[in-house]
C-alpha cells in the first residue's frame, strides 16, 4: 500500500498531457498550485498530492503501488504492461476510465518514395520506434520479420538519417510525418488519455476519495461533451426539431407569451450542435437558437 495518508496522483510534468491533466483535476475541485521546479504539488483543500513526472514513469509507479492514481496515455500504459509481462514484473492496475483528451494513434510510416502494398512490404526492414513492444505485438500477429531501432525521441528523422527504413510513432494531425517526408501506412494502436488506479489495498478513506474524484470526473467530462440548447420553434415542426437535437429526447417545452403558434424549447444535448444542424433547425422555422456550454453535471 502507498505509505502516504494522502492520495497520490501521478501526472505528466510537461508535455502533451500536462495542462489537460491539471485542468481536469482543478475542474474536479482539487485546488493546487504548480511550481515548475517541484516534483510534488500539494492540494490545499483535499488530502491529495500530485507527483509530476515523465509520462513513461507513470504506469510503473501505479503498478508498483508507489502512487494511487495516474493519468496517462493508453499507448504508454499498454507498452509498459507488455514490457513488464515479458520481464515477469507486476503489471496489473485498473483503468478507471478513458478521458476526453490525448487522442492519437501509433502508426507505421515510410518515406514518400517507398512503395507500400501491405504490412508484408516491411519484411526484413528496420523500423525506428519508442514503442518496441506494441510494434513487436503487431508484427508478430502479421508474421513479419523486422529489426527495430529504439529511439526515445526524434523518431521521424530516423529514415532520413539512414538509421531505419520506416518508423512506428504517434500521429495526431499527420503534420510531423508530412514535414519529414513520410506517409502513414498502418494504424497499430488508437489511444486516449486514461486514469488508472493501483491494485494495492486502499484504506476506506482513500478509496472514498478516489470514488469522489472519479464521480466528479465523470460529471466534468459529461458536461464538456454536452450543450444546453434554447430555441423557439413552431408547434407544427416541434417533433422534427426535437428529433434533430442529438441526445435530447425529453426537452422542456414552454409556452411563449402572446404567441400560440410557437414554443420555447430547453434541452440538454449530449453533443455539440454543429452548424449544419443549426441550419436545418432554421429551415424548420426555429429561431433565437442559443447553444451554451455546461460547467458541471451530476445525477
Ligand atoms: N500529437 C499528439 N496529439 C495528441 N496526443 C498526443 C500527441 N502526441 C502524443 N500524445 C499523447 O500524449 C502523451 C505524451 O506525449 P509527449 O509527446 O508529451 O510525451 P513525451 O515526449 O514522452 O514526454 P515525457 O517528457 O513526459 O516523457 C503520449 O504518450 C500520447 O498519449
Ligand atoms: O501528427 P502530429 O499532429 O504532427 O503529432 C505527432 C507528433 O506529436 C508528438 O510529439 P510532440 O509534438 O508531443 O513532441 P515530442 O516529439 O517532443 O514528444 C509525437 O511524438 C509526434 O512527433
Ligand atoms: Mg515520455
Amino acid at each position: 500500500m502507498s505509505q502516504s495518508k494522502r492520495l497520490r496522483i501521478a501526472i505528466q510534468k510537461s508535455g502533451r498531457l500536462s495542462k489537460e491533466s491539471q485542468q481536469l483535476l482543478k475542474s474536479c475541485g482539487v485546488k493546487f498550485n504548480v511550481n515548475e521546479q517541484r516534483l510534488i504539488a500539494h492540494a490545499d483543500n483535499m488530502p491529495i498530492d500530485l507527483l509530476r513526472v515523465r509520462d513513461d514513469d507513470i504506469p510503473g509507479l501505479v503498478m508498483d503501488g508507489v502512487v494511487d492514481l495516474g493519468i496517462i496515455g493508453e499507448n504508454v500504459l499498454e507498452e509498459e504492461q507488455i514490457e513488464r509481462q515479458t520481464l515477469n514484473k507486476p503489471s496489473a492496475c485498473t483503468k478507471l476510465r478513458e478521458l476526453d483528451f490525448g487522442a492519437c494513434r501509433l502508426s507505421l510510416a515510410v518515406p514518400n518514395e517507398f512503395e507500400y502494398k501491405d504490412a508484408t512490404s516491411l519484411e526484413g526492414l528496420r523500423i525506428a520506434t519508442s514503442y518496441p513492444n506494441l510494434l513487436r505485438r503487431f508484427m508478430q500477429e502479421k508474421g513479419i520479420n523486422y529489426s527495430d531501432c529504439m529511439l526515445k525521441g526524434s523518431v521521424e528523422v530516423a529514415p532520413r538519417a539512414g538509421l531505419s527504413d520506416g518508423i512506428c510513432d504517434l500521429v495526431s494531425t499527420g503534420a510531423t510525418l508530412e514535414a519529414n517526408g513520410l506517409y502513414e501506412t498502418e494504424v497499430i494502436y488508437r489511444s486516449m488519455a486514461c486514469i488508472i488506479q493501483s491494485n494495492e489495498d486502499q484504506t476506506p478513506e482513500k478509496q472514498a476519495l478516489i470514488d469522489k474524484i472519479l464521480s466528479r470526473m465523470n460529471g466534468v467530462i459529461r458536461a464538456r461533451e454536452s450543450k444546453y440548447i434554447l430555441l423557439h420553434a413552431p408547434t407544427e415542426t416541434l417533433d422534427q426539431i426535437v428529433a434533430l437535437l442529438p441526445g435530447a429526447e425529453n426537452p422542456t417545452v414552454l409556452p411563449l407569451n402572446d404567441d400560440t403558434n410557437r414554443v420555447a424549447i430547453h434541452a440538454v444535448s449530449s453533443e455539440d450542435l454543429f452548424w449544419d444542424t443549426m441550419e436545418e433547425l432554421t429551415a424548420l422555422g426555429a429561431s433565437s437558437i442559443l447553444v451554451m456550454p455546461i460547467e458541471k453535471m451530476m445525477g
